[in-house]
Formats: C-alpha cells, sequence, structure tokens
C-alpha cells in the first residue's frame, strides 16, 4: 500500500481578501501550501475615518492572484475553492452593478469598509435600544458591524443609494456570489456582523426598533434568507464565467465563506500539538486562542457552551468551528498601527534607506538595531519609560469604547534612529498588553487559556511573536505554513469537495504546528509593571476626558 507521501494529490485554492492585499494559495490535502501569490488592493479615504474600497477590484485582484497560483499544475486535480474576507459591506443595485457609498458618486467606491467609523451616530442610537440582540456582541455593538453602516446609508444616501440598492453584502459572501451566482450567506458574516441567530434566524423586533424595517417587510431579501454553514458547497459549483475569469475548470465546489479572522482560525486551531510539551496537549481545544494580527488583531476562543464576556463580540454559535461557540475578541489597529508609528517618524526616510541598503524590510532592520542598542539586558527593557495606549482607531475589547484614543508617554527631544527603534518596540509591547487584557477578559467570564496560536501578517514579525509570550505568560505556536488563514480558506474548499466528512477533520489534517515560541519568565516582574502603567494610562485618559467636560 502507497504511503500517505504517495497518495494522489487533491488541490485546493484558497483566497484571502486582507485589508491592504489579495493573496491566493494553492494547497494539497495534508495543507502543504505548494504556490502562493498577492496582490495590492485600493483603498480609499475620502475623509476622515470613512474608508472603501472597490468590488471590481477586489475580484480583479482576485482573478490575478489565483491565475498565478494554478500556473503549471493539471487543473483537474483541484478540487475546490474557498474564499475568507474582511468584513466589509458590499453594496450593489437590483441588477448587482456597484453602487456608490460616497457622496462624490464614484461607482467604483462601493464598499464600506470594516474600519470605516462614519456610523458613530447610529451605532450610538442603536446601542441606546438595549435590544436582546445585543448582549450576543459583549452587551456594545461595534461601528464596525453592518447595522450602523445600512442605517447611515438610509439616513444619508437614502435617493443615490438605499432606494436603488438591491443586495447588501459582506464582502466574503459576495466574493462567494461573484463565482458561482449564489446569493446565500455564510452563517459566519451573518451571525458575527449582521445579528442573525443559528439558532432563531433574524430578529424582526430588532430592525424594527432601529429604522430598518424595510429588510423585515421584504423577509430580508436584500441581505439574506437562505444561509448556509462556512465549508457547504455552493449550488453548481465555480460558474463558466468565474472560471474563466479565474483560470480555473468550470464546476469545482466552491465553498461559503468566512471571515478573514475566522479563516485563520481554522488554519491553525485544530493542529495535532503532540510532542511539544505544551499545556493544551491532552485538553479541549477550548484552551487554545487563535490570534490573527493583520490590519487588525482578532482572537477567537471557543467553547463548548456559550460564554457572554462583556466587550468582546459573541458568543455566536458554529460561526467558525461548527458546534462550537465563538467569541471574538479584537483589537482595530494593530498591524496598521505600527506601521503609522514608523512611517509617521522623522527618521523613517534614514529607516528605510538603510533597510533598502541591506536588502531588509523595515521591520528586521528595527529588529536588529533593537538587538544593538540593548545592549547586556533583554530587548524588552528598552521601553522603561516609554509607555504606550495603542487604541488610536478606538477600543474594540474589552473596554468597547470608540472614543478612545492613542497615548504615548516619555517622549524626548530626539528623533534619531534609536528613538524610533524605542517607539516601534513600545508600540509592539502595548498591543501585546492589549491581548492581555482582552485574555483576563475572557478567563474571567469562564474561558479557560493556555495556548495562543498566531498568525497573519504580523506573525512574520519575531518580535510581535517574542512579545506576545513574554506580556501574556503563554507560549505562543506558529504554523508549519506561515500563511494560514489561507489554508483556512483551502480548507473550506476542501470541504465543500467532500474529501474530508467534516470542518474538524479537514483542520486535524491540513494545520500543522511550525514553531513554539516560549515567554521568558525571568522578565515577568517588568511586564507586570508595565502591565500596571498601561491600566493607569487609559483611567486616566478618561479622567481627562471627565475634566474637559466639566464646567
Ligand atoms: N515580514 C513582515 N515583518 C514584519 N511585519 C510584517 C511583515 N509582513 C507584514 N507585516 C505587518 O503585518 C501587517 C499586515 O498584515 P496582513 O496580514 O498582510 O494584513 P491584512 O490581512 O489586513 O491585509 C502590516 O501592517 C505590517 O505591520
Ligand atoms: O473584524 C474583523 C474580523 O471579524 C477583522 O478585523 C477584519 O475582518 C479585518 O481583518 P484584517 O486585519 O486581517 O484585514
Amino acid at each position: 500500500m502507497p504511503g500517505r507521501d504517495q497518495e494522489p494529490r487533491s488541490y485546493y485554492v484558497g483566497v484571502d481578501v486582507g485589508t491592504g492585499s489579495v493573496r491566493a494559495a494553492l494547497v494539497d490535502q495534508r495543507g502543504i501550501l505548494l504556490a502562493f501569490a498577492d496582490q495590492p488592493i485600493n483603498q480609499w479615504e475620502p475623509q476622515f475615518n470613512h474608508h472603501e474600497q472597490s468590488s471590481e477590484d477586489i475580484w480583479a485582484a482576485c482573478c490575478v492572484v489565483t491565475k498565478q497560483v494554478v500556473q503549471g499544475i493539471d487543473v483537474n486535480q483541484i478540487r475546490g475553492l474557498g474564499f475568507d474576507a474582511t468584513c466589509s459591506l458590499v453594496v450593489l443595485d437590483k441588477q448587482f452593478r456597484p453602487l456608490p457609498v460616497n457622496h462624490e458618486g464614484d461607482p467604483h467606491r462601493n464598499i464600506i469598509m470594516w474600519l470605516d467609523h462614519r456610523a458613530v451616530s447610529q451605532v450610538h442610537r442603536i446601542n441606546e435600544t438595549k435590544h436582546s440582540v445585543l448582549q450576543c456582541v459583549g452587551g456594545v455593538m461595534s461601528v464596525e458591524m453592518q447595522a450602523p453602516k445600512l442605517l447611515w446609508l438610509k439616513e444619508n444616501m437614502r435617493e443615490t443609494c438605499w432606494d436603488k440598492a438591491g443586495h447588501f453584502f459582506d464582502l466574503p459572501d459576495f466574493l462567494s456570489w461573484k463565482a458561482t451566482g449564489v446569493s446565500a450567506r455564510s452563517l459566519c458574516s451573518l451571525v458575527c456582523k449582521w445579528t442573525y441567530s443559528a439558532e432563531k434566524g433574524w430578529d424582526d423586533s430588532f430592525w424594527k426598533m432601529i429604522g430598518l424595517e424595510d429588510f423585515v417587510a421584504d423577509n430580508y431579501s436584500k441581505i439574506g434568507n437562505q444561509v448556509l454553514p462556512p465549508g457547504a458547497s455552493l449550488g453548481h459549483g465555480l460558474t463558466p464565467e468565474a472560471a474563466k475569469d479565474l483560470g480555473l475548470p468550470a464546476g469545482i465546489a466552491v465553498a461559503a465563506s468566512l471571515i478573514d479572522a475566522h479563516a485563520g482560525g481554522l488554519g491553525v486551531i485544530g493542529a495535532d500539538v503532540r510532542g511539544y510539551g505544551l499545556a493544551c496537549e491532552g485538553q479541549p481545544v477550548t484552551s487554545r486562542l487563535a490570534v490573527i494580527c493583520g490590519t487588525s488583531s482578532c482572537h477567537m476562543g471557543i467553547s463548548k457552551d456559550p460564554i457572554f464576556v462583556p466587550g468582546v463580540w459573541g458568543p455566536y454559535f458554529s460561526a467558525m468551528v461548527p458546534g462550537f461557540w465563538l467569541n471574538e475578541g479584537g483589537q482595530s489597529v494593530t498591524g496598521k498601527l505600527i506601521d503609522h508609528m514608523v512611517q509617521g517618524h522623522a527618521a523613517f526616510p534614514e529607516l528605510q534607506a538603510k533597510a533598502t541598503a541591506r536588502c531588509q524590510s523595515v521591520y528586521a532592520y528595527l529588529n536588529s538595531h533593537l538587538d544593538l542598542i540593548k545592549k547586556a539586558r533583554p530587548v524588552g527593557f528598552l521601553t522603561v519609560d516609554l509607555h504606550v495606549w495603542p487604541d488610536f482607531h478606538g477600543n474594540r475589547s474589552p473596554l468597547a469604547d470608540l472614543t478612545l484614543k492613542g497615548m504615548v508617554t516619555g517622549l524626548k527631544l530626539s528623533q534619531d534612529l534609536d528613538d524610533l527603534a524605542i517607539l516601534y518596540l513600545a508600540t509592539v509591547q502595548a498591543i501585546a498588553f492589549g491581548t492581555r487584557l482582552i485574555i483576563e477578559a475572557m478567563e474571567a467570564a469562564g474561558h479557560s487559556i493556555s495556548t495562543l496560536f498566531l498568525c497573519g501578517g504580523l506573525s512574520k514579525n519575531p518580535l510581535f511573536v517574542q512579545m506576545h509570550a513574554d506580556i501574556t505568560g503563554m507560549p505562543v505556536v506558529l504554523s508549519q505554513e506561515v500563511e494560514s488563514v489561507l489554508v483556512g480558506a483551502a480548507i473550506l474548499g476542501a470541504c465543500a469537495s467532500g474529501d474530508f466528512a467534516s470542518v474538524q477533520e479537514a483542520m486535524a489534517r491540513m494545520s500543522k504546528v511550525g514553531k513554539v515560541v516560549l515567554p521568558r519568565l525571568e522578565d515577568k516582574r517588568y511586564y507586570d509593571k508595565k502591565y500596571q502603567v498601561f491600566l493607569k494610562l487609559v483611567e486616566h485618559q478618561k479622567e481627562y476626558a471627565a475634566i474637559m467636560k466639566g464646567d
């Protein structure tokens, strides 16, 4: 009998649409990534807190990268296709053509991105209703969810957008519709971002109460009245038109999609950890927390029974791993914050020139620069008098306060490369302290987490990974495949093809441990003190706001 390695290869294509780029991978049935391609996508910020994209631009990028990863292989071995994407809102008219979401009327910009904060007044009013659906989003709805954005469109673009709109899609569902012509929505997007309940369906009273009774009247046809579990096979598979666009055979299985963070969760959380000496070995999968770190970071914890964590989204049933409840903590900007701090510093041009001369990324250069200046002490100790509060775009979890701002304390007159490197380090540490705060909130509510599984662009940064281990005191597992979000998307394609009986089976076969990073427990006292300062920062920020509000 041939060994596993001689098994005929089945291939799956995963497509991951992040905030900044679209990525595709060709993955085999063992979860090995055989080809990878990526392509940046356009983003518009026509005014502060308005962030828009184009669904046509994104689909075109999906086609470019997919064609690249299947070049030179026998496409008949491709068994399935899976998409994941950010939870952005796509608006189409009744003929499925893009509709502008801006007053300039630019039809290319038909997506209100997840990080768009235009609907502040709308979300405030939604939260004032105290409707029971809010219990399943941590008690407070985020401005980044779809209901406030829909209400904004109705209140601000009634004639040019709202009245003409025929279809509102979450981006992952738009992609599966483009590929198959099937407009069924994934349970993942509807439950996590649209207040749909896996058990009870839509709640008419919520939509009526917030002024969007229109959806109830037409039986939710514009936002989805056919719902499928992630990984379910859609319609008759890939349409001939989409097959031509993507360079794939018509009719291959296409899966109901996932939001990108959830695909990352599938890509990492089910790995076989035997032999690594981890606390989660032999323990239920609920002791693992997947942290997907890209433009934002998402903290995905699962449980057998629903757990209500104030300020943390969920509990959502079967929205990531079937049969499990999901809680999703998050930080709205992490990769974006690091980029912002580094690129905005006076020494950035010098950094760029030096990194280019060494053929390194600016982050690799900064990490080695920190190693040079740390002398005999651990690198993390360079920030003894520099502290950052990272909520430059509000706090998603666990404070659920979009009015919070970023803070830096300990600035000096110097603006040289040392100064930039230390500010970068303090920012990375602040993000890790934010993760610690989220974990503490989840544990206080009933989760029991022992091990972190990191993926996403920031997991390629060894300093970011080590700081997460040191500051949370937990081991961090990195996957064998760096692009684990794409493994998650391919798992969806594999499930849709019928090659695996369940998502759990596909996860166990296709996600694998690559490396374990242990916390430096000898530095714990230092980080505990910095954490105390971290908590004081937000306390003080609230005090400042109260002083300024007073007479
Ligand atoms: N090789 C790298 N080293 C360090 N940081 C990286 C690297 N690649 C990406 N990043 C960081 O990851 C972030 C983007 O992650 P990514 O997962 O690509 O984002 P998204 O899915 O939101 O498009 C960037 O903001 C950057 O800070
Ligand atoms: O809300 C989210 C997931 O529920 C994500 O933050 C959003 O989808 C953006 O992801 P990324 O930072 O990878 O671009």
